[in-house]
């Protein structure tokens, strides 16, 4: 239902000073028929209504929005809201217009005729507008800037809002280096209060975010970033006969809940959804080119269980998010603590569920690993940043792998510490000591006899989604552990040892002939669509990957797909497997 229009606006006028409780309460009540403020989010309100620069740090799901929603309607003039993706704007500025609050967003995504009156509205002197959303490359655009300038200096400018301010960061994983420009700011529009919101904890970018904005003496409000309400557990895919029949039983037998099902690869997402609906659960698959009427299902519950790749739930608002699932080892600590914070947000009890495999975590060092061979011959920082994403893929590695409490992990890793009473069982290394202890000692086993075999694999991809962007084509690689090497298995005889490896880590004995097919199929496209692409054959063969791509290698390859595609009943499994990412 509809609202009529701000009866408790400018409650404040335009002096500075600090707001009452009660005033702000009752805005709170009126717009968004929340009883209390939440955390730290009236400190941060009353700062930057009363002219104070704040940093906000607030766990996933904390209601960091409300921060700078509620100052909106306290005041008169507009709030500049700076956030990082355009499907995140017209979703908050949808649910604002639902309550009657005049909210837009700015992006290339509309007709000119709505951007037109949206800059009618800002150029009219007493603009009806209180919450603006634009992105940082808006800001960035000199047009853009001196409008900004015209409307602070008619008074009409009353806060800046970054969001997810922890992409202004080189050391936040989601850096984005148009948000670096927004220092700019500072110096164009004086006296305007800036709030800067993340849940990302590393002190390292708290730092970096209020010196690269320029915050003056800000207000820093740092609330605890444990997420009570949500069970972490991890499941071993190494252990388990089948991780997709797993994945079912769970979403089955948890009800018809609403969960996100994350994957590294949009391969994954289609295979792994084809799977779930086969076994009669809601759900459908998000690749990270957002389908909207998937996700618009998923959003009115007509849909409940959606597999998305990572690009998918930064700013999406389904509070009732039972499970999050990472069906494959996430990069970091602070990508999965931001993922996994997609659960819950109704504070209700919820559950994290992580699938971790030994080949996954060998597929992501590899990927972390080329991308810091390739990078450390560029400059020393991008060589830094290399370094330290394989060092914070190391702390996952570490939640997985090893033992203790996941929650104590999750917060260490933020540089928090917890009290041993803390968790309340509320994670599988607490709720089952020994059940995990048995895991692990079964893992252990499992990685020796990898390494004992040699674990070597052959990538191909035409992949665009993997980390930092990376576009890998296609390459052949072996573990730096030693054990087989590419160049063994191309001398043997006939080519018959790279026909067995083939169905490594994407087929399963049980898959059909059918799915084999399709695999080696897929297989030989992307050899083919690779081989005919000089220009990327180039840019692999300055890179350390490229010393095993030799004709002969080539060419046998070849030969062993059309091989195994003749001999799919035969097929035996080595340690070598295959991957393919589109
Ligand atoms: N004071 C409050 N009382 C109850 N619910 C609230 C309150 N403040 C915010 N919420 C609700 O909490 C949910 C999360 O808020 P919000 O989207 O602002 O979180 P966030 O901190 O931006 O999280 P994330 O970093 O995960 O995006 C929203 O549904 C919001 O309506």
């Amino acid at each position: 239902m509809k609202k009529s229009p701000l009866p408790l606006q400018n409650i404040c006028g335009n002096e500075k000073k600090i707001i009452g409780k009660e005033a702000l309460v009752k805005l709170l009540r009126w717009h968004f028929g929340f009883s209390d403020f939440r955390g730290k989010q009236l400190e941060a309100i009353q700062a930057v209504l009363s002219g104070r620069d704040c940093f906000c740090l607030m766990p996933t799901g904390g209601g960091k929005s409300m921060c700078y929603q509620i100052p909106a309607l306290a005041k008169p003039g507009i709030v500049l809201v700076v956030s990082p993706l355009i499907a995140l704007m017209e979703n908050q500025v949808m649910a604002l217009k639902e309550k009657g609050i005049a909210a837009e967003f700015l992006s290339s995504t509309q007709t000119s005729h709505v951007k037109n009156k949206i800059h009618e509205d800002l150029d009219s002197g007493k603009p009806s507008t209180r919450l603006l959303y634009v992105t940082p490359e808006l800001i960035a655009t000199p047009g853009f800037t001196s409008k900004l300038t015209r409307i602070h200096a008619r008074g009409s400018l009353k806060l800046i809002a970054i969001d997810e301010a922890h992409c202004i960061s080189t050391w936040g994983h989601d850096f984005r280096p148009s948000y670096r420009k927004l220092s700019s700011m500072r110096s164009c529009l004086p006296d305007v209060p800036i709030l800067a919101l993340t849940a990302t904890a590393v002190p390292k970018v708290q730092k970096d975010v209020i010196d690269s904005l320029c915050l003056q003496d800000p207000l820093v409000l740092k609330s605890s970033f444990n997420r009570p309400n949500i069970y972490y557990e991890v499941r071993y895919k190494d252990l388990l006969d089948d991780a997709y029949a797993d994945l079912s039983f769970v979403l089955k037998s948890s009800g018809d809940v609403c969960a996100i099902i994350y994957c590294l690869e949009r391969t994954t997402c289609d295979v792994l959804s084809a799977h779930l609906s086969k076994n009669g659960i809601s759900c459908a698959g998000l690749n990270n080119k957002l389908r909207s009427s998937v996700l618009d299902d998923w959003m009115s519950s007509k849909i409940q269980v959606v597999v998305a790749t990572v690009a998918f739930g930064m700013g999406i608002d389904r509070k009732d998010v039972r499970i999050v699932c990472h069906f494959n080892v996430p990069k970091s600590m602070e990508a999965f603590y931001q993922e996994s914070g997609r659960a819950g947000r109704d504070q209700l009890p919820c559950r994290s569920l992580l699938y971790y495999g030994v080949d996954d975590r060998k597929k992501m060092e590899f990927i972390l690993r080329s991308a810091a061979s390739k990078q450390s011959e560029s400059s020393s920082s991008q060589d830094r940043l290399s370094k330290k994403s394989i060092s914070d893929f190391n702390q996952m590695v570490e939640y997985c792998e090893g033992s203790g409490c996941r929650r104590k992990k999750i917060l260490e890793s933020f540089g928090e510490q917890m009290s041993a009473s803390l968790c309340k069982k509320s994670c599988d290394a607490c709720k089952h000591p020994n059940l995990v202890a048995k895991y692990l000692e079964e893992l252990l086993t499992v990685c020796t006899s990898h390494q004992r075999n040699g674990s070597s694999r052959i990538f191909i991809s035409s992949s665009t989604d993997m980390t930092h962007g990376e576009q890998f084509s296609e390459f052949w690689n072996h573990d730096d552990e030693g054990g087989t090497s590419e160049e063994d298995i191309s001398d043997s005889d006939d080519g018959t040892e790279i026909v067995r490896s083939l169905a490594g880590s994407k087929l399963s004995r049980k898959s059909g002939v059918k799915d084999k097919i399709e695999f080696l199929q897929h297989a030989e496209e992307n050899y083919y669509r690779n081989k005919n692409s000089d220009k990327q054959v180039n840019k692999l063969d300055k890179n350390a990957i490229s010393e095993t791509m030799r004709e002969s290698s080539r060419q046998r390859f070849l030969n062993a797909l059309k091989e195994a595609q003749q001999r799919l009943g035969t097929l035996r499994y080595t340690g070598v497997s295959i991957c393919t990412l589109h």
